[in-house]
């Protein structure tokens, strides 16, 4: 039998107001997976993984990651969350910023430092990392989230447009990367609205007014819609047929 998914979204509501922002959403991800979520702004994306993250609670329905009910405290120290727009302390520098979030999450001595400087490296910071980080441009400052969001080798990562602002070779090597901790059994979602980007996600889940169009792997939403590329199918899932 299959091992029980490390995430479960099961119709999951989200209201602001009067205003439904996720709709009656349902997805599961399992370890070693990594599910892109695509959509364009203003689809939903970031609302709804931070309900994955529990930073924010379901309107309606469950979200079940490693088996605990979220929002719950002790399941988010075993998340990874890259938000979209970074939580860095300006005045500090990168080692700084990275040895303070190292400490939260519980890394001590010779491996908190091994850790900080592998992930300084994947990102290529190591050279800055004495920067105050109100010096780093935005994808400097992105690059940074992500080694935070890596530090602690969580078991479900999560990544909120993570490649914004970061220019082609680096975004070649981070997800490289983001391949090698699939492979160690990490479930990582991923949103973007980048269809490169999600061509490299085992399974995608296309969101648009926050509604789940259609979930799949990349070549199978593909041949079901007839399409060449993922933005003929969004647009096919979405109504809007060629
Ligand atoms: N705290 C909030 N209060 C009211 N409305 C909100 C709140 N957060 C998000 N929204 C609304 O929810 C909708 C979805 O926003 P969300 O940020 O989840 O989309 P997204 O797909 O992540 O977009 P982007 O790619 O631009 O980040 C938007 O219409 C947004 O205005």
């Amino acid at each position: 039998m299959a091992a029980d998914p490390c995430i479960q979204v099961e119709h999951v509501s989200k209201r602001f107001g009067k205003k439904i922002v996720i709709d009656d959403v349902s997805l599961n991800v399992h370890a070693g997976e990594i599910f892109g979520l695509l959509g364009p702004s203003g689809a939903g994306k970031t609302t709804l993984v931070r309900m994955i993250a529990g930073i924010d609670q379901a309107s309606e329905g469950a979200v079940r990651v490693l088996g605990a009910d979220m929002p719950e405290l002790t399941t988010m120290k075993r998340i990874g969350f890259m938000a979209q727009s970074d939580a860095l302390y300006g005045e500090l520098t990168a080692l700084e910023n990275m040895q303070f979030f190292a400490s939260i999450y519980g890394l001590r001595g010779k491996k908190k430092k091994e850790r900080i400087d592998d992930m300084l490296e994947l990102v290529n910071l190591a050279d800055d990392r004495k920067k105050p980080v109100h010096q780093y441009s935005g994808g400097m400052k992105r690059r940074l989230s992500l080694a935070i969001a890596l530090l602690h080798e969580p078991e479900v990562l999560i990544l909120d447009e993570p490649t914004v602002g970061i220019d082609p070779v680096l975004r070649q090597s981070i997800w490289a990367e983001l391949k090698q901790i699939q492979k160690r059994g990490t479930a990582i979602v991923v949103t973007t609205h980048i269809m490169d980007e999600a061509e490299k996600c085992g399974r995608l889940g296309m969101i648009r007014d926050g509604r789940l169009l259609a979930v799949g792997r990349p070549d199978e939403l593909k041949s079901e819609t007839k399409s060449q590329t993922l933005e003929q199918a969004f647009l096919h899932f979405g109504g809007v047929h060629q």
